[in-house]
């Protein structure tokens, strides 16, 4: 079967193959193939709702390991991997449209400094939806929560992959 031209309906969504759900969902969150392969079991969904609690499930039921593993696999907001054209389209588009591909050479610099720093103290990279949030904004972010523990980060981490779970189903799923 070709790939579907997305979005596509919810009972779409119910009739894809257990592979291609797999690889139409397996990266709406950042390279966890493993979310779809849990969330298929769950079909028939109702709704795009259920869909979406499905996936943010998902990321409450996973052990502190494992939603440690998955704050890891995020990149760099405007890192290495966005300078060198590697990120995953979704991060890729998600860090444009916060504008993160034209910061000044000054913020660029702040973010640098911030991320290393952030990611020395908790060991994992600082995670923010990137598409309700600006520069600006990130910035601030970044800063600020710096100063939590790690286990508040660890649950402010996870809201945000949930956020950017969300919007990404919401691009391939029709509403
Ligand atoms: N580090 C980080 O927040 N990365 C993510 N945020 C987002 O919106 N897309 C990402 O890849």
């Amino acid at each position: 079967m070709a790939s579907p031209s997305l979005p596509i309906s919810i009972s779409e969504v119910n009739s894809l193959s257990d592979e291609k759900f797999e690889s139409v969902f397996g990266n709406v969150i950042e390279l966890c193939a493993d979310a779809a392969v849990v969330v298929k079991k769950k079909r028939p969904f109702q709704d795009l709702t259920a869909l979406c609690d499905a996936f943010q499930t998902y990321l409450e039921e996973i052990e502190v390991e494992d939603k440690l593993m998955i704050l890891k696999l995020h990149p760099d907001l405007a890192g290495r991997l966005a300078a060198q054209g590697e990120l995953t389209p979704e991060s890729a588009g998600e860090q444009k449209a916060a504008g993160l591909d034209q910061l000044t050479t000054e913020q660029k610099r702040v973010m640098d400094e911030s991320n290393q720093r952030y990611k020395a103290k908790f060991g994992f990279p600082f995670i923010i939806c990137a598409r309700e949030n600006k520069v600006q904004s990130i910035i601030d972010g970044l800063q600020r929560r710096y100063n939590n523990s790690q286990e508040q980060e660890i649950t402010i981490g996870i809201n945000e992959v949930k956020k950017i779970c969300k919007l990404r189903i919401l691009d391939i799923v029709k509403h």
